[in-house]
């Protein structure tokens, strides 16, 4: 018997992307659950791609994968350096990714943040930042200067435009990742054509679900890291089932994030567990979503929006 779509609201452990919260509708099918949780400045047109890749999960599945675990980072928003330090040794991943350039804060922040996290890594442990397209071609490159002190794996859509990530990327040794970048199946080709980054950071969400992340994965020939948008493991699993079905993963991926969340409509959450999440598609639990649902006609009117 397929179910009514049902909407949540999980509150997040801290603030993450100006975010307090994590809104999203679960569709249910003949495949199981899936999730469509757009954040709340796309449109209905970009909002058509996080709906597919809902439809994707509740009507068909995914295909099978080629992996049985798949390495995560811990996800460390632009807290206080104690605080950092503390939740890279409470989520015991050897990759640890950093939010830096957050609005209102300085650099010195920044550094502080960074250096905090390296040394709860330790000196083998991969660290890599992200600043959200917040910085100018030069304030990037003075910046991860500075900040690769601390060995950077690589830099997370250090500038907002392909123009400037490209020269960022010729003028600096630290690899660069495109992220914002990536939001649309033609994107990957424009990223490579403009040599903007080494890496692509794909989310399967916007990309319109696993088998269209495949593809445009294929297409793009750059390593990918699959990262979330910070689902319930109902979303969450669609970006692990990419991760394992991608042929190559060379890279810890950004799916570690339920850690973020004050909890989840699934009793078998996506936890890393030892660096990793072992891939599988945990089924909504009745009693846990119960705790998270709302009412909430304009998050049916969004769906709606978006199918048409
Ligand atoms: O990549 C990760 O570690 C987690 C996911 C993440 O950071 C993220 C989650 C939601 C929206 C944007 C981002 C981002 O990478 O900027
Ligand atoms: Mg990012």
């Amino acid at each position: 018997m397929e179910r009514s779509p049902v909407v949540f609201r999980i509150p997040m452990r801290e603030r993450f992307r100006g975010q307090t919260v994590r809104e999203g509708v679960l569709i249910h099918g003949p495949a199981g659950w899936g999730e469509f949780s757009p954040f709340p400045e796309y449109g209905p047109r970009e909002c058509s791609r996080w709906l597919a890749c809902a439809r994707e999960a509740a009507d068909e599945g995914w295909p099978v994968p080629v992996r049985a675990a798949v390495p995560v980072n811990s996800t460390i928003p632009a807290v206080p350096p104690d605080k950092a330090f503390q939740l890279v040794r409470q989520a015991g991943c050897a990759t640890a990714k950093v939010k830096v350039a957050e609005r209102g804060q300085s650099f010195a922040e920044d550094l502080a943040r960074v250096e905090a996290v390296r040394d709860a890594l330790g000196p083998s442990g991969k660290l890599r930042v992200d600043a959200n397209g917040a910085w100018s071609v030069d304030e990037a490159l003075s910046h991860l200067k500075a900040l690769d002190r601390f060995d950077l794996e690589y830099a997370e859509q250090p500038c907002a435009t392909l123009g400037e990530l490209a020269q960022v990327r010729r003028r600096c040794d630290v690899p660069i990742a495109a992220d914002e970048s990536i939001r649309k199946a033609e994107d990957p080709l424009r990223v490579r054509a403009a040599e903007a980054a080494d890496i692509a950071v794909v989310k399967v969400q916007p990309l319109g679900g696993v088998r269209n992340a495949l593809r445009v994965v294929e297409a793009c020939g750059l390593p990918a890291v699959v990262s979330s948008a910070v689902e319930s493991s109902v979303g969450l699993a669609a970006g692990l089932a990419l991760a394992a079905a991608l042929p190559e993963l060379p890279y810890a991926c950004g799916l570690g994030t339920m850690t973020l969340l004050s909890g989840d409509v699934v009793k078998d959450s996506l936890m890393p567990v030892d660096g990793q999440i072992a891939v599988r598609r945990p089924n909504v639990d009745f009693s846990y979503l119960s705790e998270f649902e709302i009412e909430s006609p304009s998050w049916l009117r969004r769906m709606q929006e978006a199918a048409s």
